[in-house]
């Protein structure tokens, strides 16, 4: 009897070492697939290299690899930097890619979004001679580049679908004969794939030495590895074989290695300069948020959180996981009284754009989208992205929240989570190439109440990763969180933070939910996640007071299940009926050494009665200032004023007002120094006129909300504090 027990431990002991090892050759097989493509990748590129060598003008003797030194044209660079776009500094590796491209070199940049990369092609396009060819995907990011260019008073076109016959004579003349005013030239793909005319123009305007340079925006969409391939992108291999020496620059906010060397052969740029930024998106506050199974409890709060955080009509963004969501929610918050619209791939275009405009023109404060409100938003001051359900992958996890915050102030990420939610994403993504992996990706991240959210991004994304500063909800936490062995079914309460270990307790969670659902196989029945839980309840109902174990909330046993689900203990199962895909749970590969105790399951638990409020230290703000009010106010008129209508933040960017209101220049030359000459020129009549009624209003300095702390205190020089009631004496 002993004997047969010891065999009976062995043998679990050795069937778990097994699958151990069956784990491991699979990450070996993977590894060897992968090493094997990327073999066949390097093989492509030396072919690549080999050829292009043979095309290309030599260029590496004409700049040194120190990108960030002195060169001939950094006083024209910085004077155009300041005075034209009205940036008052570089930020992180522009000026050196701005450099590599100056110097005729081939560049690939990948840079976050946000970073900052129209002006590494734009700055180049406005100090060499000649025009620059820029591809970009869609229609809405052209029409947005093109409009804010023109405003700085730099003469830019489209070249698409919707260009009327004259701009499109003057554009074809302008490459033909090189007479009329043009420095850049924007295209969708479909052009250089398409259009032979358009293509030998170019040739023309080549050969007679006026094309400066060619810049692919969303490089990424070349590849098929990448998160949004566009076939007509892989056709613009054509470019570098046809004009081999005029630089190329190759820009994308995310690309994996394997979509970099991708991206590098379809251009034909393998000897390019790579610029690679981190991922890092410092002013983003990330955080999870425990999502109630009430739909309009989850609404409030979303309402409560807009209305006490963003009181000025700061812009955000709600992603929902379905159209029918997107119009529910969009009309339960105008019912609370915030302004949103919905936006989705069944409206028609035309309302889709109607939508889009009135949102970036700050007419509505929120849109809430399906993921088809992408790409094209260029909206840099968007201060909230929130995620009324759950991403499919933590790379759209980024793409989507990364949308907050583009003009680099504190700005937040919120998503909404709750494990009911995996089996609808689930269902939606297992037949996808990797689909389940990536959505298990993005549940671990959920489900963590301990890891740095932007340590999961710079994870992903294969980077060290780096302090977040306190800039998600895990980091900015104080709580005290500690892993308590609750062996025999004991638990303790630390804090305010339970932590619950489950082993080998005969009557544990894990236990009864494996023995539910072995009973269920033997009888042939299935359960969805809901049901599960539902049969657990009752089972641990049944066990009454004899059970010392914890007693779990409904929404803990789902966070144990999925749990589970993600340690290959339980897994998930679909099956398709004529309206749906069913997601059912069942048994997992670990379920053995699981019920029998060889498989630690950690569950984290956050005591239910906090939710942890933690909220970044710069977004939350109170209201604008006066002062901003009213330059919020001009820049909208301004930008809906005039020939061309522009969007508000073309006229004064928000920190661009920020400064305004704290430096308060009354004369241009004060001004100047603020936003540069040019929007200067445009501009600034009104915005001093505003300036001077403001301070003669004795509602100037000193009485502004955003100035109270100022007003109220200031220090004398012996620092004694004195209250103040006007400004004058300040
Ligand atoms: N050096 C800088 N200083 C201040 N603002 C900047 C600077 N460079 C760019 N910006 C501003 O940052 C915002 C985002 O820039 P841009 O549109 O070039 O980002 P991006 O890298 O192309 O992002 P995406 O991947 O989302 O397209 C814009 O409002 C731009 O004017
Ligand atoms: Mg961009």
């Amino acid at each position: 009897m002993e004997d047969e027990e010891n065999i009976e431990g062995e043998l679990l002991l050795v069937e778990s070492q097994l699958h151990d090892i069956q784990g491991q050759i699979k990450t070996l097989l993977d590894r060897q697939e992968e090493l094997y493509e990327r073999q066949a990748q390097l093989k492509a590129l030396l072919e690549a290299s080999k050829l292009t060598r043979n095309t290309t003008i030599n260029t590496s003797s004409v700049a040194p690899e120190d990108w960030s030194g002195s060169f001939p044209w950094d006083l024209e660079a910085d004077d155009t930097r300041f005075n034209i776009f009205g940036i008052s500094s570089y930020r992180s590796n522009q000026r050196e890619i701005i450099n590599a491209v100056m110097s005729g070199r081939d560049v690939l940049v990948i840079m976050a979004a946000g970073g900052g990369k129209s002006l590494c092609y734009q700055l180049p396009a406005v100090l060499r001679d000649g025009i620059a060819l820029v591809v970009s995907p869609l229609l809405s990011l052209i029409q947005d580049q093109v409009m804010g260019l023109s405003a700085l008073g730099i003469p830019a076109y489209m070249l698409t679908s919707t260009t009327n016959k004259e701009v499109e004579k003057f554009i074809y003349k302008t490459l033909d004969k090189g007479e009329g005013e043009l420095k850049i030239l924007y295209v969708t793909p479909e052009k250089i794939s398409k259009s032979k005319r358009f293509m030998s123009k170019l040739e023309k305007c080549h050969h007679a030495g006026r094309l400066s340079l060619i810049a692919i925006d969303e490089a990424h969409c070349c590849s098929q590895w990448g998160h949004d391939f566009r076939p007509d992108y892989k056709n613009l291999g054509i470019l570098k074989i046809q004009f081999p020496s005029v630089p190329m620059i190759a820009l994308t906010a995310t690309a994996t290695s394997k979509v970099q060397m991708d991206l590098m052969e379809m251009l034909h740029i393998p000897r390019c300069i790579k610029f690679v930024s981190t991922v890092n998106r410092p002013n983003l506050f990330y955080k999870v948020s425990e999502k109630s199974p009430v739909g309009k409890v989850v609404i409030d709060e979303i309402t409560k959180f807009i209305s006490e955080s963003y009181p000025n009509n700061e812009s955000g963004i709600i992603y929902c996981f379905s159209r029918k969501e997107c119009e529910q929610v969009a009309k339960e918050l105008r019912e609370r009284g915030i302004s949103a619209d919905y936006y989705h791939a069944d409206m028609d275009i035309v309302n889709r754009e109607k939508i889009h405009m009135r949102w970036s023109k700050g007419k509505s404060q929120v849109i809430v989208g399906t993921v088809a409100f992408g790409m094209g938003i260029n909206k840099p001051d968007v201060r909230f992205v929130i995620h009324h359900s759950l991403s499919k992958s933590m790379e759209t996890y980024y793409q989507e929240s990364g949308r907050a915050g583009r003009d680099g102030l504190p700005s937040e990420c919120i998503l909404y989570y709750r494990p009911g939610d995996v089996p609808r994403q689930s269902s939606m993504v297992f037949y996808e190439n990797c689909g389940l992996q990536n959505l298990y990706d993005i549940v671990r991240y959920c489900q963590s109440k301990r890891s740095c959210r932007h340590g999961a991004f710079f994870r992903h994304f294969g980077e060290v990763p780096q302090d977040c500063n306190g800039m998600c909800d895990n980091c900015a936490s104080t709580i005290e969180q500690k892993d308590i062995d609750v062996t025999w079914g004991k638990c303790f309460l630390f804090h305010d933070i339970l932590t619950v270990i489950f082993s080998t307790s005969c009557l544990d969670h894990t236990k009864i939910i494996v023995s539910l659902l072995h009973d269920m196989q033997l009888n042939d029945q299935r359960a969805t996640l809901l049901q599960l839980v539902d049969k657990f309840k009752s089972k641990w109902k049944g066990l009454g007071s004899f059970n010392e174990a914890v007693d779990l909330r409904k929404e803990e046993v789902e966070q144990l299940i999925v749990n589970l689900i993600l340690d290959n203990v339980l897994k998930e199962e679909f099956q398709h009926t004529a309206y749906s895909t069913n997601a059912y749970v069942t048994l997992g590969a670990l379920w053995k050494p699981a019920l029998q105790g060889n498989r630690v399951v950690k569950l984290e638990i956050a005591i239910a009665s906090k939710d942890r409020d933690v909220r970044s230290k710069g977004a939350k703000r109170g209201r604008m200032s006066d002062l901003e009010a009213k330059l919020d106010e001009l820049r909208r008129d301004l930008s809906s004023t005039g020939s061309d209508a522009i969007f508000p933040h073309a006229v004064l960017t928000a920190q661009q007002i920020s400064l305004l209101s704290s430096q308060k220049p009354t004369t241009p030359a004060e001004l100047e120094k603020v936003i540069g000459k040019v929007k200067t020129r445009k501009y600034g009549s009104k915005i001093i006129e505003l300036m001077r009624s403001h301070d003669n209003s004795g509602s100037g300095r000193g009485k502004e909300a955003g100035d109270e702390h100022r007003a109220k205190k200031i220090k004398t020089k012996d620092e004694d504090v004195v209250c103040v009631e006007s400004s004058e004496e300040e």
